[in-house]
């Protein structure tokens, strides 16, 4: 059986699950120089990269993000504000000292009761600013990661796209979509939350320390004192939460591949009565990714209690120093009591700071991997000055063609054939021979690894991608429909098309009359992968899509080997009628089927073993 290599399984029939097992899973691929060794070899210098890379991936929000960053900071004098009411009651409501001359200067000589009133007032309106100030970041914190966020996997999603199917067949489509879906929420993350807080937090630690010194700079120097030893915390714990941080991304990108497999298999799963063999594949899967989970916080719990007992060291240094303070007159009470809350808000800058640096690795480690997808270049490229090519003649030519899917092990070898334009031509051979192979370099979904393919003289790789695919219609034997209405899967052809043209084209492929006998007519949804239509309807469909496509050259796979005896015939006729004035290459099996072609070739292990006059090379 063929598998058509447009649905992202592999053609040796492998399924996802064992490609995945077997291959090289999940391995960060080494795209480009930049990228390279960097998830391998952790280093200073692959760490500028990744830092020089976010930056690069950032700058086009910059404004965005220094008013974000703007917003954030001016949350410090607010922090700074909060207990300053407190201050105010102990030492000049409850304590004998003189209110603040600032404050004696809007509010003199006025009784305790008015001063306990002006503080709580002042309370309540900086608590006031607070929570609007905090509005106004979080909605615009939303608004630019959501932002950064969908132009991040909208990219990921195009280039993803355009990976050659090679990319695909080895890889699965599991890997990328968790790089899509997961890992590139870590540079929104990075860009609204990390850099912001951070830079926030610096500069509250700032402004914090210079109020501290300013009432007593010894207090301001025990605060201090704790700083390297957290600093020494978040530099030994980086490396290792990076680390695992990896490792839980690619378990859990793998354990998403046997919820994946199991769920677009469900008939067969459900045929073999395997659930339970599937459920133990999943408990294992994610039984891995849990411990790798378990081992990640864990770490991060460490490193947080290093950062609790540091900071709370630090507070208890404070306080002892400060009641000695206020014993001895140095400060005062309501001093104290200022101090003791900076402190508290002065450690939640530097807590912050070392926690962001620890959920940062998490972070990098998912950029790393979004990046990586998107730096991978596609094997089959597109030369800079590559020609337009509007509608081909058809004539092909295959010179000394020789492909290898692995680079080593040839499936196809040597393979010299010239089709002139309008002919039609049958590819017979036993399964495995290359058959498949051969009509798949045609619109180059791999390049040949020796020799060259000619369309109308030229070769293949001159002309531009798109301009080339254009010039096939593509039939499979497993026809590939999407979950949309059956007039918008005709219409993927050519999405311009009118409802005419589509009717037009159901017509001739002979399927109008049951498309108008459906529930809604052309706008009856298919179901997933048109699983609501029989094999011969969806065939039919496909045939539709192929006569709306109205391409010069033709490439029909097996197109009837899944349908009964009646219906091939009914849809060989339909093809016959399609095929009229088109280059075409038909792959069967059954001979018979092949009867109404003029030339014929044979396939055998990869080399063309038999092949009619007509498309000799040198005829
Ligand atoms: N994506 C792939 N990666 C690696 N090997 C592949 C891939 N697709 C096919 N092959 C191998 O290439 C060889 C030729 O496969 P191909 O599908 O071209 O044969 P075929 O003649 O079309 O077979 P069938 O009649 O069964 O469809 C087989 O040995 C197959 O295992």
């Amino acid at each position: 059986m063929t598998r058509t290599p447009l649905d992202g399984t592999g053609k040796d029939g492998r399924d996802l699950g064992a490609r995945l097992r077997d291959g090289p899973p999940f391995v960060i691929e080494p795209a480009t120089a930049e990228f390279r060794d960097q998830p391998v070899r952790e280093n200073a210098v692959a760490e500028h990269r990744l830092a020089r890379r976010l930056a690069r991936e950032l700058r086009p929000y910059w404004l965005r993000i220094l008013g974000l960053l703007v917003l954030s900071m001016l949350a410090t004098p607010l922090a700074l504000l909060t207990p300053v009411p407190l201050k105010i009651v102990i030492d000049s409501v409850l304590g004998a000292h003189p209110p603040p001359p600032a404050l004696d200067r809007i509010l003199p000589a006025v009784s305790d009761a008015t001063l306990v009133i002006a503080a709580a007032l002042f309370f309540v309106a900086v608590a006031l600013l607070t929570q609007l100030l905090d509005l106004a970041t979080t909605v615009l914190r939303t608004f630019v990661g959501e932002r950064v966020l969908l132009d991040l996997r909208t990219r990921l999603f195009r280039h993803v796209q355009r990976l050659s199917v090679s990319y695909h067949d080895l890889r699965g489509t599991t890997d990328s979509t968790y790089r899509i879906q997961y890992d590139a929420t870590a540079t929104q993350q990075i860009a609204v939350d990390t850099i912001p807080s951070f830079i926030t937090a610096v500069f509250t630690l700032g402004a914090m320390l210079y109020v501290t010194a300013k009432i007593d700079w010894q207090l301001a120097v025990v605060a201090l004192g704790i700083s390297p030893v957290l600093l020494l915390a978040s530099w030994r714990y980086r490396r290792q939460l990076r680390k695992q941080s990896r490792q839980v991304k690619k378990l859990e990108s793998g354990a998403m591949s046997v919820v994946q497999e199991a769920l677009s298999a469900v008939r067969v799963v459900q045929a073999f009565g395997r659930e339970e063999h599937e459920e133990q594949r999943f408990v294992r899967r994610f039984h891995e990714g849990m411990w790798a989970r378990i081992r990640y916080t864990l770490a991060t719990s460490r490193y947080s209690l290093v950062m609790g007992l540091t900071t709370a060291v630090g507070t208890a240094g404070v306080l002892y120093i400060g009641t000695r303070s206020v014993q001895t007159g140095r400060i005062t009470l309501g001093d104290l009591v200022l101090v003791m809350t900076y402190v508290s808000q002065l450690y939640a800058p530097l807590k912050t700071m070392s926690r962001k640096a620890g959920s940062l690795q998490g972070y990098l480690a998912s950029a790393e991997r979004a990046f990586a997808l998107l730096h991978k270049e596609p094997d089959v490229k597109e030369r800079p000055e590559a020609r337009p090519l509007p509608r081909a003649g058809g004539e092909i030519v295959f010179h000394d063609v020789s492909f290898a899917y692995d680079g080593q092990r040839p499936v196809l070898r040597d393979v010299s054939l010239r089709v002139g334009a309008g002919t039609r031509v049958g590819v017979a051979g036993a399964t495995g021979a290359g058959k498949t192979t051969l009509v798949s370099l045609l619109n180059r979904f791999y390049d040949p690894t020796e020799g060259r393919i000619l369309l109308d003289g030229v070769d293949l790789r001159e002309y531009r991608l798109a301009d080339l695919r254009n010039q096939f219609a593509i039939v499979l034997q497993e026809p590939l429909l999407f979950a949309t209405s059956v007039a918008e899967n005709i219409a993927y052809a050519r999405p311009d098309a009118g409802r005419e043209e589509i009717v037009a084209a159901a017509r001739a492929a002979g399927v109008h009359d049951f498309i108008a006998g459906l529930p809604d007519g052309y706008d009856t949804r298919v179901g997933e992968r048109g699983t609501r239509l029989s094999g011969g309807e969806r065939q039919r469909i496909s045939l539709a899509r192929a006569f709306l496509k109205d391409a010069p050259v033709l490439i029909l796979d097996e197109p009837t080997s899944s349908v009964d005896v009646h219906t091939e015939a009914a849809i060989m006729d339909t093809m016959y009628r399609l095929m009229e004035g088109r280059t075409t290459f038909m792959i069967a099996h059954r001979l018979s089927t092949l009867d109404g072609c003029d030339e014929r070739i044979e396939v055998a292990s990869g080399r063309v073993t038999r092949m009619s006059e007509g498309v000799r090379p040198d005829a």
